[in-house]
């Protein structure tokens, strides 16, 4: 009847002109952001969480602080240590960007009908919306969206629990076994930092600037198309502080640590698998490699070296060697071989995203294969040294918060040159061992232990040299070994 009375051709104009009206009456959009995005890609839409709702989460949490109608938000223990936010539904957040005023607001699709699911109810499928005048669409779609996707993006990698994640021979007998992950993990909260290690200034900084230049070369590597690793080699005697490096690598870079133990490796494939489950922006480190693996088929006849050549070595050093050695002949002999690490080292990376860095540690760098350590396979040998002066002051900083002491600072200066004690020594000593010990007790036992050391090292000195007088007076004048 209707039709009959309403001529056709004022349906067109009627629709643009209400539209219109409607806009000058209500001006703004409306944009929704679920967090099941349910994309129908075939997967189960429960567990398709969107990381735009994800990143817009964190987003808004960080910047709404200062709202009075602020989101609150629980650190929670899951894997992610996500944030989740509770936002009662439709709590509203202003934002502003480039002078556009911009409204966000959160909800819930409550349930028409109950229903019986595999799934989440209904009722907690969360969203937020976003409203803004139609006039900076572009704007808004385009710039806005892609800075909040990218701030709450960088705001998750700052969130993120790093982890320590260690390998260990376990059964691999079953179906599960076989199918889990060969990595287990702990949250990473070694305290360590850069500014922490004690080492002399320069080569901190030297370390410190080569670390963050490699961190920023993604491109750098692309263009050259080379696999996005560093390797650094770590030397020096026990206590020196690799392991404390390796921390304080990690908290710089804000990588995940993988301690590869290569003795609980069955065999290459084990290792391959190993390699290829580690995540981009992770230092992968191999400790003490002289004594993980016969990687020069020489560990033997070394070792027999060491037993007869006692002169040679210190006796802290070589008791440390030997405990190492015995603990290893301990282990069933794994069937890593060299090739197959270097093959690794060199090859597998390229394949795979995400930078990553190997830590090569080792008391001993002279025992390894140099085929191991040269420069392309490890890019950066670091020694790690007994402590100097300022490698001191960084101790005696951290451990009694002095910066400068008239006396014991130049005492302990000349002492440090005259013997040598390992930082972890010089800490130990440092330590305020009593409840309310003061400073200077705590430098005069550092002192009184340098002194001890320098004492026990003078006399070793001597006890050798007579030796060597010794041997020298049994040899027969014109004999070929006198000569
Ligand atoms: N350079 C250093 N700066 C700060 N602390 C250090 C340093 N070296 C050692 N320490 C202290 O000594 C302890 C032992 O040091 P660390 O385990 O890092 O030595 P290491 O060289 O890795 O020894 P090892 O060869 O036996 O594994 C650390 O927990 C730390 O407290």
């Amino acid at each position: 009847m209707f039709q009959n009375y309403f001529p056709y051709e004022l349906v067109g104009p009627i629709k643009r002109y209400s539209h219109k009206l409607i806009n000058f009456f209500y001006p703004y959009i409306h944009i929704s952001f679920a967090e099941y995005d349910g994309d129908g890609d075939g997967g189960d839409d429960y567990f398709e969480r969107s990381h735009a709702y994800a990143a817009i989460k964190r987003y808004l949490n960080a910047h709404s602080t200062n709202q009075a109608r602020r989101l609150r938000a629980n650190v929670v223990g899951d894997d992610d240590a996500a944030v989740v936010l509770t936002m009662a539904n439709h709590e509203e957040v202003t934002d502003e960007f480039n002078g556009v005023k911009l409204w966000w607001s959160s909800g819930e699709t409550i349930p028409s009908t109950q229903t019986i699911s595999w799934g989440p109810r209904e009722a907690e499928k969360r969203y937020f919306s976003l409203t803004f005048h139609r006039r900076f669409r572009d704007t808004i779609c385009g710039e806005y969206l892609r800075h909040v996707l990218e701030e709450g993006k960088a705001i998750a990698v700052k969130e993120r629990r790093r982890k320590l994640y260690t390998n260990s021979k376990g059964s691999e007998s079953d179906y599960f076994s076989r199918r889990r992950s060969l990595w287990s993990n702990v949250a990473f909260d070694h305290p360590a930092t850069f500014r922490t290690l004690a080492m002399d200034p320069d080569k901190k900084k030297e370390i410190v600037d080569d670390l963050l230049n490699f961190s920023e070369s993604k491109d750098y590597y692309k263009s050259v198309g080379k696999a996005w690793k560093r390797g650094y080699l770590l030397h020096g005697p026990p206590g020196t502080g690799k392991s404390t490096m390796i921390a304080a690598m990690a908290n710089l870079l804000e990588y995940d640590v993988y301690d590869l133990e290569l003795t609980a490796v069955k065999d290459n494939t084990e290792l391959r698998k190993l390699l290829i489950d580690t995540s981009g922006k992770s230092i992968i480190v191999i400790e003490d490699i002289d004594c993980s693996l016969d990687l020069t088929g020489q560990r033997e006849k070394k070792k027999e070296q060491e037993d007869g050549g006692g002169d040679k070595k210190k006796d802290e050093e070589k008791d440390a060697l030997k405990e190492k050695l015995k603990k290893l002949e301990e282990k069933k002999p794994s069937e890593v071989t060299l090739s197959g690490l270097l093959n690794f080292i060199d090859g597998l990376w390229s394949a795979c995203g995400g930078e990553r860095i190997i830590v090569f540690t080792t008391n001993y760098v002279e025992k390894l294969d140099p085929a191991l350590i040269r420069r392309g396979r490890m890019d950066k040998h670091i020694e790690l040294s007994y402590c100097g002066f300022e490698a001191f002051k960084v101790l005696a900083k951290n451990y009694l918060d002095v910066e400068h002491h008239d006396l014991y600072f130049r005492k302990i200066r000349q002492l440090l040159e005259e013997t040598s004690m390992t930082p972890a020594d010089v800490a130990e000593n440092l330590m305020p061992k009593l409840r309310g010990e003061d400073k200077e007790s705590c430098l005069e036992r550092l002192v009184k232990a340098l002194e001890e050391a320098k004492t026990k090292a003078e006399e070793e000195e001597k006890l050798k040299a007579e030796k060597l007088a010794k041997q020298d007076t049994q040899i027969p004048l014109g004999s070929k070994e006198h000569a």
